[in-house]
């Protein structure tokens, strides 16, 4: 065990030689070897070892002598000790987390606290190869994304430093026959066994049928979980190419666009990473409730013929496919109103959306552009109405003869469809449709010496 270890410890660059380590220590098997181990290196690397301890409360009188076993076992060794004691139960309470969560939750804060107190390069863990092996199996069993299947890191970044685990290299057996060569003593703490069911299961029947066939699974495991990180990792990377051709805007809230056609260009895998990229922006906590079938909905809204489609995510969140166009947004769709308003000459009108309309008599040059409208008003009956979509209406184009549907008029410039009900149409009293508002212009437009004019002019909501 001891060269796998060594191997394994440099390979990730773990300690390097005057550094300041702690060492957590629980009091039983895997902990204390690792601590041994760690003293075995510390002349050599010179490094500063400080043990550090929880006793959880949990079990009494018993928890209290684990801490104070480690604390002795520390003094013969000539290793700094540092234990602390938390009160899980109330923890518990004031949070309303289980047990395990709760423990671990305090334990690492004192952990922490204690990095930043000695300003620590690393705080060694004593988790092995067969924990890696379990976490790997217990993950494929609750997960069908390969990135939720990497195992722990040998390595990663905690507080002021890193946390590092040295014995994933190794076997619980290694460990076992390690302790027995040194002669070690250790606790056993009973509610070590009563980890949870599928991990219990994991540990009892499927673990040993593997070992059993391939007394290196462990290695495997340890190999899978290296590679699988550096592939994702690989993965994140490339997929940052898509992300360029993705438009991210929190300026009132969360919202991000894509081109369908666009995003469907890169890789299947870049696809599916950036989809979750996108999503790990969207939301403030990663979602539990995102699996792969949420991606499965995307692939096929991606994949969709139809001209509109919607998907509705966990907190509200609405994806919206409108031809090409792919929105994701958390804004509740606007509620569909219709509205008709007399628009007064020479008056603004605020429309519901916020955006504004407002018709001048005019005389002179003037240019048109899409939210400009200029018409001879001789041809028009006053006043002037600003409403909603009807059923059947048309606009008889200007230049052109007989009429268009308002509705072909909306597809043909690809409206999304949730836009469509309150869309501005500018009538004359009669009824006759002057302006699909930035879309298309009726009315008759003859020469300006023929005035008066009448001038509308169209803010949306951004320029007002
Ligand atoms: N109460 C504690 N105090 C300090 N370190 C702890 C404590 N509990 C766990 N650890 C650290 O977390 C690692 C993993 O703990 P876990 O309980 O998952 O495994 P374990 O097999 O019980 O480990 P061990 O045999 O060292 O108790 C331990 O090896 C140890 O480094």
């Amino acid at each position: 065990m001891d060269h796998a270890v060594q191997t394994f410890i440099s390979k990730h660059q773990m300690i390097q030689p005057h550094q300041t380590l702690l060492v957590a220590v629980s009091g039983g098997p895997d902990s204390v070897a690792l601590l041994h181990f760690l003293c075995t290196m510390k002349k050599s690397f010179s490094l500063r070892l400080i043990a550090v301890s929880v006793d959880h409360q949990l079990r009494g009188e018993e928890s209290e002598e684990d801490l104070r076993f480690v604390e002795s076992l520390c003094e013969e060794w000539g290793v700094e000790f540092v234990g602390t004691s938390v009160d899980v139960q109330t923890y518990k309470k004031d949070t309303g987390k289980g047990t395990q969560e709760a423990a671990r939750e305090l334990r690492y804060a004192f952990f922490e606290k204690m990095m930043y107190a000695y300003e620590a390069d690393a705080l060694a863990m004593g988790h092995h190869g067969d924990d890696q092996a379990e976490t790997i199996l217990m993950q494929l069993m609750r997960s069908a994304r390969p990135e939720a299947v990497q195992g722990m890191p040998a390595s990663r970044p905690f507080a002021c430093g890193k946390i590092i685990r040295p014995f994933l290299a190794a076997s619980k057996n290694q460990i076992a026959s390690y302790l027995e060569a040194q002669a070690l003593e250790v606790r056993m703490d009973p509610s070590n066994e009563e980890t949870e069911y599928t991990r219990n299961a994991i540990r009892q029947y499927l673990l040993p049928f593997m070992k059993e066939n391939n007394p290196q699974f462990h290695k495997h495991m340890q190999v899978w979980s290296e590679r699988a990180r550096e592939e994702r990792s690989y993965i994140n990377e490339q997929a940052q190419k898509v992300l360029e051709t993705v438009h991210f805007s929190s300026n009132v809230e969360k919202f991000v666009q894509l081109s369908k056609q666009t995003f469907k260009t890169f890789p299947l895998a870049l696809q599916r990473t950036a989809f979750h990229l996108i999503l790990n922006y969207l939301y403030v906590n990663q979602n539990e409730d995102i699996s792969y079938l949420h991606e499965e909905m995307f692939m096929n809204l991606l994949n969709d013929e139809k001209p509109n489609a919607s998907l509705d995510f966990p907190e509200g969140l609405k994806i919206i496919r409108a031809y090409d166009d792919i929105t994701f947004s958390f804004a509740k769709v606007q509620e569909w109103k219709e509205y008709s308003y007399i628009l007064e000459m020479e008056e603004e009108l605020q429309l519901p959306d916020g955006s504004q309309i407002r018709a001048d008599w005019f005389s002179g040059d003037g240019t048109e552009d899409a939210y400009t409208y200029l018409c001879d008003s001789h041809h028009v009956k006053l006043p002037l109405v600003v409403r909603t979509r009807q059923e059947g209406d048309r606009i008889r184009l200007r230049g052109m003869n007989g009429s268009k549907k308002v509705k072909d008029i909306f597809i043909d410039q690809k409206i999304p469809a949730r836009l469509r009900p309150t869309w501005p149409i500018v009538t004359d009293q009669t009824g006759k449709i002057l302006w699909v508002v930035g879309l298309k212009k009726g009315g008759e437009r003859t020469s300006l010496s023929s005035g008066p004019w009448l001038r509308l002019h169209y803010k949306n909501k951004a320029d007002t």
